[in-house]
């Protein structure tokens, strides 16, 4: 029998409130990491005029949408929170489909999308400013926040509904305008979050999408002197190339780079919690996520406890489909990401260390056509070796023994990167030192290094980040400037 060939959808890109093919008239397909014979969706591949396009009806839209007021466009959020969750399950299975991610983790993701726009939404209730009092009797200060106007957002496909919500959610609330590029591995999954904006009824130029190469519409719109504000996550690489062109044009710019997250593992830590943490931290979304653990710092006199429950815990793991509720682990997002970590494991072999287990990649059967890998673990590690120094953003650990709390504080800084950093102890002294000696932006004890919660400052230091904060309230020091008023009644 002749099977139903299964139409692939098409996604459009959203400028000016109107859903357009590309001029190009070329689209990419969007495959499934589970099965690259599988075809998710395709989106297009837009050209720089399009780009410009979009900052114009942006650059339209802003004015009334800054007049409309903060509780006004809160209020619209609550509305784009309605149609997500009205969309979650096949929004989720989308995820799942595009970037390989389980299906319980991208419902979660989506449900966290949900809740960081209703955040939003209610941020449009709360003050924009304060009234401070002046030496003049006669007179009136206060502060108040505005927006920057036009605000490009540039996203990476790890989590491909959380971060753009993160980004856009705090952008429109507090008066902005968005171009949003979306990474082309999700960029399915992204469409159909603006999907939601669209039904919830933004006024059009408000919110635009154009999907396309990072190469090509990424840059094209990190360049644009039409920008009042850029913010992006992904690599440090491609950061450092937003940077550049933003401080040349004079345009406020937000990065979230890589991380090198080191968990620390004190003899008086309980064993059960760490490897819990270890392994959620590490091995959950394939390891990529840029808050993921990477390296295992553990004092020497619970070494051996630690690594053999590990390496118990480890083996229980199931890597598959992420669509198939049994399985805990996906694959990676894709074929160079897949290369990337078994490149680094090779690596890790050559310059010494021990790989103690899984590495390899799985082809048998149903795995033939996707991009499956064990998880890793490696022993006999040095700091200075790469896979102790260079993010893999995979599924690999990097063990390190150490012999004092000093030295194992010392080992976790050892590293360009500063995101996100754990320390499991019963002791009271060392947790405070680690918080204070610790150079990280999300400091957690007893806590795995994942899993951030979205009212609370998101951001690191050295090389994860420029040192703005995303999430929270502190979203609003990059997305508003702030007037300082003075009136006087004569
Ligand atoms: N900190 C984090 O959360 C993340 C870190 N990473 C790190 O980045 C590495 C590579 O992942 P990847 O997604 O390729 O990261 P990239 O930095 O290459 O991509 C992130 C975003 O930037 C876009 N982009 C790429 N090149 C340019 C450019 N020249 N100008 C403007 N935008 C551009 C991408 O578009 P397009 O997809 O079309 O290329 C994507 O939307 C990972 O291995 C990991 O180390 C990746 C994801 C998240
Ligand atoms: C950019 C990565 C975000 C990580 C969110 C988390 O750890 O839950």
């Amino acid at each position: 029998m002749v099977e139903a060939i299964k139409t692939v959808e098409v996604f459009k890109n959203y400028i000016n409130g109107e859903w357009k093919d590309s001029i190009s008239g070329q689209i990419t397909n969007s495959i499934n990491p589970a099965n690259k014979n599988e075809i998710v969706g395709q989106v297009q591949s837009s050209t720089i005029e399009e780009v410009d396009d979009a900052i114009q009806a942006a650059t339209e839209a802003k004015v009334n949408w800054r007049k409309l007021g903060q509780y006004n466009r809160g209020q619209l959020l609550y509305k784009v929170a309605n149609e997500l969750e009205k969309n979650l399950n096949d929004i989720a299975e989308t995820l799942t489909k595009e970037m390989g991610k389980t299906l319980p983790e991208a419902i979660g993701e989506t449900q966290r999308g949900i809740a960081i726009l209703r955040y939003y939404a209610a941020e449009g209730m709360r003050k924009d400013g304060d009234v401070i009092p002046s030496s003049d009797q006669d007179a009136l200060m206060f502060t108040k926040r505005t927006p920057l106007g036009v605000v490009g957002i540039i996203t990476p496909w790890n989590f491909p509904v959380a971060i753009p919500i993160w980004k856009i959610a705090p952008a429109l609330v507090y008066g902005n305008t968005v171009v949003f590029k979306p990474a082309t591995e999700s960029a399915v999954t992204a469409a159909k979050v603006v999907q939601c904006f669209e039904q919830a009824g933004l006024p059009k130029g408000v919110l635009n999408f154009i999907t396309g190469k990072g190469s090509v519409v990424g840059d094209a719109l990190i360049n644009s002197t039409k920008l009042n504000g850029i913010t992006f996550t992904g690599s440090e690489y491609t950061g450092k190339l937003v940077a550049k062109a933003a401080s040349a044009n004079g345009v406020k710019y937000q990065l979230e780079m890589g991380g090198k997250n080191p968990v620390i593992v004190l003899n008086d830590a309980d064993p059960k919690s760490a490897v819990d943490g270890i392994l959620s931290g590490a091995f959950k979304s394939t390891g990529q996520k840029c808050t993921a653990t990477s390296r295992v710092i553990v004092q020497e006199g619970i070494y051996e406890e630690i690594k053999n429950l590990l390496l118990k815990e480890v083996g229980k793991i199931t890597v598959g489909n992420g669509i198939d509720t049994e399985i805990w682990m996906g694959p990676c997002a894709s074929e160079n990401q897949l290369n990337t970590v078994l490149e680094y494991i090779k690596i890790g072999q050559e310059e010494g260390a021990n790989l103690i287990f899984g590495g390899k990649r799985i082809t048998d059967n149903e795995y033939a056509n996707g991009f499956y890998v064990e998880p890793a673990i490696f022993e006999d590690v040095t700091s200075s070796m790469r896979i102790a120094q260079e993010e893999i953003f995979g599924p690999v650990i990097a063990l390190i023994k150490v012999s004092s709390v000093e030295e194992a504080i010392d080992v976790a800084n050892d590293t360009d990167f500063g995101l996100s950093a754990s320390l499991y102890t019963s002791n009271i002294s060392s947790a405070l030192a680690f918080i204070d000696d610790i150079e990280a932006g999300l400091v957690r004890v007893n806590a795995e290094s994942a899993g951030v919660e979205l009212q609370a400052p998101f951001g690191g230091m050295k090389s994860s980040s420029t040192g703005t904060r995303e999430q929270g309230e502190a979203a609003k020091e990059f997305y508003t400037q702030t007037k300082t008023v003075l009136i006087k009644n004569k």
